[in-house]
């Protein structure tokens, strides 16, 4: 009996590119027309594209593409500090750092492999790195699109030090939005959160879901591990699935902040909104030869599909 042939080629569907500095960026596509993009600068996904066509991941305007500032939009990684609580610079070094392909990673499940296009990056520390953070460690990264246009991140780090280290991680998803006044946040309600806007002060969520007429930079703690982000002009759902992230910030700089920051356009916030698996309220701690993952899934979804995909789990 003969092999029947492959119908998607999923190798013939990952291209690699220069991005606009000319670092090497690695294109993702599926055979409906999706796509994906993954820089080599911060390991971070700058596009993710519908079958349609459409960006859903939300990149300003006047986003500065110059390393070693990570762009702003799409999903650069925090790591291995969240925000400014540490020593390190915020959100840690990993988003600011040149990444590299990873031509032999450990196998994943072969779930994670079959019937998607991905690439597997790696990020090991310089001495440098090491300076400021004193802990050798290796972070692999695969980012997958599948044939129903669903974008998946897998992050394992390793401990290879003699000794323990802890750290905060967040995977900094910046969705794009038709118009924030016309979103809301399913899945975190009744949840507590720090109020990053009232010194991390502890807090209870009332509201049935989450809306926003003001600034908002909140870490929603011990989170469902389905997140719904729904947009009502659009009519569009983002479900978020995530794995071994029990927190989630959601972030949105509103008019004033925007004003404030150089690579932001003072109106764009309406555009953006940001909801981050993260682990950071406790922090990771992986003793010598230990590994840990935190996993990501973004669909999206029209709406009224959406109650159907929340139920599911993580798959
Ligand atoms: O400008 P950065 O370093 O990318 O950070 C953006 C924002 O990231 C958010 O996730 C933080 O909660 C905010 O406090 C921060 O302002």
């Amino acid at each position: 009996m003969g092999h029947s042939a492959p119908v998607w080629d999923h190798k013939a569907a990952v291209e690699l590119t220069k991005d606009w500095n000319g670092i090497d960026q690695i294109v993702l596509r599926n055979p409906q027309g999706a796509s994906a993009r993954v820089s080599l600068h911060g390991g971070q996904v700058t596009s993710w594209r519908s079958d349609r066509g459409e960006e859903l991941l939300f990149t300003s305007n006047k986003a500065i593409f110059k390393p070693p500032k990570a762009m702003r939009g799409g999903i650069p990684i925090c790591f291995p500090q969240f925000g400014n609580c540490g020593s390190l610079e915020q959100h840690g070094f990993a988003r600011n750092k040149i990444w590299t392909i990873d031509k032999k990673p450990p196998p994943l499940h072969p779930n994670d492999s079959l019937g998607k296009s991905f690439v597997d990056l790696v990020l090991k520390p310089s001495e440098e790195d090491l300076k400021c953070w004193p802990h050798s460690f290796e972070y692999r990264l695969r980012v997958s699109l599948a044939a129903d246009g669903k974008l998946t991140l897998i992050s394992r780090i390793r401990n290879i030090n003699g000794k323990p280290f802890s750290f905060s991680f967040a995977y900094h998803t910046y969705l794009s939005v038709s118009d924030i006044s016309e979103v809301r946040i399913e899945g975190l309600e009744t949840l507590d959160y720090l109020d990053n806007l009232c010194q991390r002060e502890r807090f209870t969520e009332q509201g049935d879901a989450i809306t926003f007429e003001s600034e908002v930079d909140r870490l929603y703690l011990s989170s469902p591990n389905v997140i719904a982000v729904l947009d009502h002009e659009r009519k569009r759902t983002y479900v978020i699935r995530k794995e071994g992230l029990p927190d989630v910030v959601v972030w949105n700089p509103w008019e004033k902040k925007s004003r404030a920051m150089s690579d932001f356009g003072d109106e764009e916030y309406k555009q953006m909104l940001c909801v981050n698996g993260a682990a950071i309220q406790k922090p990771i701690t992986l003793k010598p030869g230990e590994e840990w993952t935190g996993r990501l899934e973004l669909t999206a979804v029209p709406s009224s599909f959406c109650s159907e995909g929340l139920g599911s789990p993580l798959q």
